[in-house]
């Protein structure tokens, strides 16, 4: 069956039909396409009528400018947009947050880093309370809404420690055949392990503190050459870890800092195995003797329950509702079934290009489910004529870093991916993030329209809905809705119809919104987490979430992994497919 957008979808009787806002006339005349073919009479207001185009309004206010698309530094943000965030802290004896870096005592040169090289004028909420818990010396589990600087707040206080234990150690005068950090990043994703080395390389300029960076499917011998210089603070996915220390190559014995970055993906189901040899199994401090920070903008309740394993009297920050996403990203969902989404895309990526309203230098990130889909839909838009490009984990390590560098230097502004590229980067002209294909669970769908809106900027996110997302339809509109945007009445149709299925998981409060050993009764900081009635019996995490992630499929050995690891003699044994 077929009917054009804008008409009412099959199988949802008296559902009205659904107008995309930039496809309406009113208002906004520049906005309307006729390349869409949209019936704009169909329309009907659900409640406010103004409301979705005041949403649109101001996101065309707030668009990125030119010289903004340009600018790399990070003089732009709009710290406007997070003073009210709420903010929730539970633990005991919490230190107080900061207005200012200047109040934090992070040392002369990593302060001069932050202001000149950084360009960070003043600390985002996350890192105004989480950087004095750090420094106290306590553990700590975060959250934060994507893009509000989650990667400075576990560095900076980090690197000061190093900064002070260096100094009291004598300095690596030869080559060591073991390395032996202070300090350990995980990450779940090479890319972000990349990224997150990056930044901590800026960070530590000239303070004499020494990052590496080991991560699968690259080869081996230069990381380890660089291991053998010396280092303090080890950045890494956990595959290509579990390997160098199980080759001695790396020791976790002085670890005194780690740092899980994305940490509820870490630690869910498939990864929580390798997470938990690094941590409790191989030669790592125990807890208590080590300092441990858990950062991610989402944080299921059972992942909470699980990660405290890992924590020692710890301070639960959230900074925004745990999992919920950024106003500044305008979040549309159109109604499209699968057989016509190519051809929506395609008018829709014309659409964007004849009107510019994204600017010239616009990024669009389309995600797919599948690799095999990403590697068709690139091809697909390369024949349309558009510059695509796609990331996904079948590809080798060269060609994954390839399709991300085109990407960002605007090469190939178009890239399809896969979730592998959906948590943590932060490729600042990213404008439009389009879901042509949906996640099954919120906590995706929160990450990947985080690819834009970042650092205080203006994104637009866009969804393919059909019949077969009802399982989140309930959380996106729950989502919109928190987010101060109209979601359309036909979601909510689809969300009640849903909703008493059995796989219906993760609607806004059953996610980790809290501190889970407060339960429901609001007795925060109970550190004998008597209150477990808050996740007991909590079956929200079920079994169906994952299957379909292929970038993120529980352990299998890629074939790119192999390759890399020839140099070694061998496979490294039990090394995953996920980095
Ligand atoms: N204090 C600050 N002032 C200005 N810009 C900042 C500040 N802190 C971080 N940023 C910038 O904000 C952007 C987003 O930061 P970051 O990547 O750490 O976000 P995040 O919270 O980790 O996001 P995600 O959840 O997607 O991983 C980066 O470009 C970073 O340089």
């Amino acid at each position: 069956m077929s009917y054009s957008y804008g008409q009412k979808p099959p199988r949802q009787p008296g559902r009205p039909t659904y107008l995309p806002p930039y496809q309406r006339p009113t208002h906004i005349p520049d906005q309307t396409s006729s390349r869409i073919g949209v019936r704009q009479h169909n329309y009907h207001h659900r409640t406010n009528p103004n409301q979705y185009d005041t949403v649109l309004q101001n996101f065309n206010q707030m668009k990125l400018t030119e010289h903004e698309q340009q600018e790399t530094t990070n003089t732009g943000i709009n710290f406007d947009a997070y003073e009210d965030i709420p903010v929730e802290i539970t633990g005991s004896d919490v230190p107080k947050p900061v207005n200012t870096f200047s109040e934090i005592d992070l040392g002369h040169v990593l302060n001069d880093n932050i202001k000149n090289r950084c360009k960070y004028v003043k600390p985002t909420p996350i890192q105004r309370h989480a950087i004095p818990v750090a420094l106290a010396g306590r553990d700590l589990m975060a959250c934060a809404q994507t893009g509000s600087g989650k990667t400075a707040a576990f560095c900076f206080p980090i690197i000061s420690g190093v900064m002070k234990t260096t100094s009291s150690l004598p300095s690596y005068g030869r080559r060591e055949t073991v390395a032996f950090p202070l300090a350990l990043v995980l990450s779940p994703t090479r890319e972000l392990c990349c990224q997150i080395f990056e930044e901590a390389k800026k960070f530590c300029f000239q303070t004499g503190v020494k990052v590496a960076v080991v991560y699968g499917g690259a080869p081996v011998y230069p990381q380890l050459r660089n291991l053998e210089r010396g280092v303090d603070i080890l950045v890494a996915t956990p595959g290509r870890l579990t390997d160098m220390i199980e080759r001695s190559k790396v020791s976790l014995a002085k670890i005194k800092y780690l740092a899980l970055d994305e940490a509820d993906r870490m630690l869910d189901m498939g990864f929580e195995p390798q997470i938990r040899k690094i941590v409790e199994r191989l030669d790592m401090p125990p807890c208590g003797r080590r300092q441990t920070m858990l950062f991610s903008a989402t944080f299921p309740t059972e992942i909470q329950r699980m990660a405290s394993d890992f924590l020692k009297n710890y301070i639960f920050l959230s900074v925004g509702r745990v999992g919920s996403s950024t106003d500044l990203i305008l979040q549309k969902i159109v109604f499209v079934e699968d057989s016509e989404k190519r051809d929506y895309l395609r008018n829709l990526l014309h659409d964007q290009k004849a009107k510019g309203n994204l600017g010239k230098n616009a990024l669009t990130l389309i995600f797919v489910e599948t690799k095999r889909s990403a590697d068709s839909l690139e091809n697909w838009l390369c024949r349309m004529g558009f510059p695509a490009t796609a990331i996904h984990g079948d590809k080798v390590q060269f060609e994954r870093e390839r399709a991300l560098r085109s990407f960002k230097n605007g090469a190939t502004p178009i890239l399809v991916a896969t979730d592998v590229a959906s948590r943590g980067l932060d490729i600042p002209r990213v404008a439009h993030v389009i879901n042509f294909d949906l996640p099954r669970d919120i906590d995706s769908y929160v990450h990947r329209i985080g690819r834009t809106g970042r650092a205080g900027k203006s994104g637009l996110a866009t969804a393919f809905f059909n019949a077969k997302n009802s399982i989140v339809a309930k959380p996106i509109s729950e989502l919109m809705k928190e987010a101060h945007q109209d979601a359309p009445g036909w979601l909510d149709q689809y969300a009640e119809s849903h909703s008493s299925s059995s796989d219906y998981r993760r609607g806004s409060s059953k996610f980790g919104g809290r501190d889970f050993r407060s339960g429901n009764d609001g007795s925060y900081g109970n550190e004998d987490y008597g209150t477990t009635a808050a996740y007991g019996g909590n079956a929200d995490y079920g079994g169906t979430s994952y299957g379909g992630y292929d970038d993120y499929a529980p352990p299998i050995v890629a074939a790119g992994v192999s390759d890399s690891y020839g140099g070694f003699g061998g496979g490294g044994g039990g090394y995953s497919g996920w980095d």
